[in-house]
């Protein structure tokens, strides 16, 4: 079984490109974490489902994995384009509450969805204001050369730099569509690096600068960030594909930068080699923001009745690059699958144990090469296509299909099987061998009856039934209709009955 060569969209060439690490059988990799102003909407964490993915590939692949994910805490305004307010003082005044107890409160509301979605810890979640005295050394080397004062605060020149915006494109060819707010900005894409508190103003977060008392900018945190913690250049940068247009040319620009003035070559170095974006997920309203009407939020499905892990499975049935409609439907769908499958499991785990074999134990995390090692016998083939598909830039939805073929092959002993399942769910992050049926079938929250007055009303349904009295059989299956229990006879996965 010979390894395939993985290959990953690179946004800044616009191509696939072969990963090659920058530090032989290391994978270094930053992705831009949420800001804590507020709960993540689901579309806020498909990013962090698609970085994990990335993550457990890199790790199936062999390199030894140092992923960075941030908090924003501070910095990041209203309109991603150097205008409006910052995010977290809008919500702190809002609310009259302190922004360190607004930032920790959403942080700990993302980290508690990031757990339930089975994403895995990076190595280091890094929080920006733990960071401003670095932000403030970054910005000072780049100042000279790169940099403007204005009343409002240190400005960057984006025309210092070579080539500014090739990763957005659009923007670039469109010369710069960017709102031009402040007055004296050399160029409409000009962005603010650190932001000066106004004269008269306090603000609850603010430190002393060469630039008086003020803020560093949402990109600086990132350059700095990326920098200190991996070092130029690092391997992959990820973020969700709205990054592609402002942020992340914003940072590319300051790497740059730092790099030309760190006598580093900085006509080629972005800070990180490869760029990947993820695509959004939208409702049909259009994309999936914090103000919307109904605010979707993984909590929102579970009190609906969905499983979390239903939702990481609704990403992995898409690309990361395609754009991805939300509908309860579609959520649905992806639970069901994921019954099926987690229902298989539980026959397999059933089986083995009814042979009386010894319990199985299972690497948490796989990689290729030990799935070469075990030969994997006549699973062998699957594997190449599998690895095959993850490699060509993260195919999930076709790898899923490859387990379902694994669950369907006849004559296979069940522990052959669980480890081939167990090898495979490194990287979907499905938790296949420890969810079970029961844990998938959530009581919606406004539900009016408990599971166990549903599984005895069955029973006595189903002794009614035995008895061949079906006038009260169907009475019992009418009084839990009304209940709001649809039950499931002959359904195919043997589910007995839904809400
Ligand atoms: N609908 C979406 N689908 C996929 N990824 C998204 C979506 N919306 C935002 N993201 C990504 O989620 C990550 C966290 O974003 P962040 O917390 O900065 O959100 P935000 O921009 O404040 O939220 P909002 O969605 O309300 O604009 C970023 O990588 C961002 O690109
Ligand atoms: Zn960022």
């Amino acid at each position: 079984m010979t390894d395939t060569p993985l290959k990953l969209f690179n946004s800044l060439t616009r191509e696939l490109e072969e990963f090659t690490p920058v530090h032989p059988g290391e994978a270094r990799v930053y992705s831009c974490g949420p800001t804590v102003y507020n709960y993540p909407h689901i579309g806020n964490m498909r990013a962090y489902v698609f970085a994990d993915v990335l993550g457990r590939t890199l790790s199936w692949k062999g390199y030894k994995l140092t992923h960075i994910i941030n908090i924003t805490d501070v910095g990041h305004l209203t309109d991603d384009g150097d205008a409006g307010e910052d995010k977290m003082e809008k919500m702190a005044a809002a609310n009259a509450q302190s922004i360190w107890d607004i930032a920790r409160h959403y942080t700990e509301a993302f980290w508690a969805d990031v757990k339930a979605l089975n994403i895995r810890e990076p190595a280091k979640w890094s929080v920006a204001t733990d960071y401003i005295d670095e932000m403030i050394d970054f910005a000072k080397g780049i100042a000279d050369q790169h940099c403007y004062e204005l009343d409002s605060g240190l400005y960057f020149d984006v025309s210092t730099v070579a080539d500014y915006g090739r990763l957005a494109r659009a923007v670039t060819e469109e010369g710069e569509g960017r709102i031009e707010t402040v007055v004296g900005k050399r160029n409409a894409a000009d962005f603010a690096i650190w932001r000066k508190t106004p004269a008269g103003e306090t603000r609850q977060m603010e430190w002393d600068s060469p630039w008086g008392k003020g803020a560093p900018g949402w990109h600086l945190e990132c350059s700095v960030m990326g920098e200190k913690l991996l070092g130029f250049p690092f391997d992959i940068h990820t973020g969700g594909i709205d990054h592609r247009e402002i942020h992340h040319p914003n940072e590319i620009a300051q790497n740059q930068a730092f790099c030309g003035c760190g006598g580093l070559s900085e006509a080629t170095n972005s800070g990180a080699k490869i760029w990947m974006h993820n695509n959004f997920l939208v409702e049909r309203s259009g994309k999936m923001s914090k103000s919307s009407g109904e605010f979707l939020r993984l909590q929102l499905l579970v009190d609906k009745g969905y499983h979390p892990l239903a939702y990481r499975m609704m990403c992995l049935q898409a690309h990361y690059r395609s754009e991805l409609e939300f509908s309860w439907d579609g959520l649905g769908a992806a639970l069901t699958r994921l019954k099926r499958i987690v229902m298989a499991v539980e026959n397999l785990k059933a089986r083995h144990a009814e042979l009386g074999s010894a319990s199985i134990s299972l690497p948490a995390q796989w990689t290729l090469k030990q799935v070469q090692g075990d030969g994997m016998g006549m699973f062998r083939d699957l594997f190449v296509t599998f690895d095959e598909a993850m490699s060509d830039d993260l195919n999930t939805p076709i790898a899923l299909t490859l387990l379902e073929q694994v669950l369907a092959k006849k004559k296979v002993s069940p522990e052959k099987k669980l480890e081939v399942v167990s090898a495979m769910d490194s990287i979907f992050g499905l938790d296949l061998l420890n969810l079970t049926r029961t844990d998938l079938r959530i009581r919606p929250r406004d539900a009016a009856i408990t599971e166990d007055e549903i599984e005895a009303e069955l029973l006595r349904r189903k002794q009614a039934r035995a008895a061949k009295d079906f006038a009260t059989s169907d009475a019992i299956r009418d009084s839990l209709a009304a209940a709001g229990v649809e039950v499931m006879d002959g359904d195919p996965l043997g589910w007995e009955w839904k809400l």
